[in-house]
């Protein structure tokens, strides 16, 4: 599966705690992130993360894109309720791309585990099946 991880300034350490906690989950997926926060969990566990933009430079548009592409199964993105951010639009983008194709998409800890606890008990293989159908639909490219 390909995850996006993205966190807010005041919730980078949170997604660096929660990325640390279920690495053996993570792992075995392939991870995307913004630019900042791919950079604070790939040092903080190793992981391989491709990074993307840091955020106010355009990174959440490019996870967008991949999401309206339908190349992304699930998005993690711990957001900053409290503090105004200067990319709002991009933001509010991402979160309805990932409604328009019906995307996972966790904004905050609590949901996070669920979706993570899914992911270790494979019940989100059904994205693969979109997908796969999604593609077909498409037929052979020209
Ligand atoms: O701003 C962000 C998401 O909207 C995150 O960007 P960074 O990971 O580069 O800080």
């Amino acid at each position: 599966m390909k995850i996006a991880l993205i966190a807010h300034d005041k919730k980078k350490q949170d997604l660096v705690q929660f990325t640390l906690a279920y690495k053996p989950i993570l792992q075995d997926h392939q991870l995307f992130a913004t630019g900042t926060t791919g950079k604070r969990i790939m040092e903080a566990t190793g992981l391989d993360v491709h990074r993307f933009q840091s955020g106010p430079l355009g990174g959440d548009q490019q996870i967008g894109a991949m999401i309206a592409n339908d190349d992304m199964d699930v998005v993690i993105f711990f957001r900053d309720p409290l503090t105004a951010q200067p990319h709002e639009p991009d933001i509010s983008a991402l979160i309805r791309l990932s409604d328009v194709y019906e995307i996972p998409l966790a904004t905050n800890m609590a949901t996070a585990e669920l979706i993570i606890h899914a992911l270790e008990r494979n019940e989100l293989e059904w994205r693969s099946v979109i997908r796969e159908r999604r593609n077909l639909d498409k037929g052979p490219s020209l």
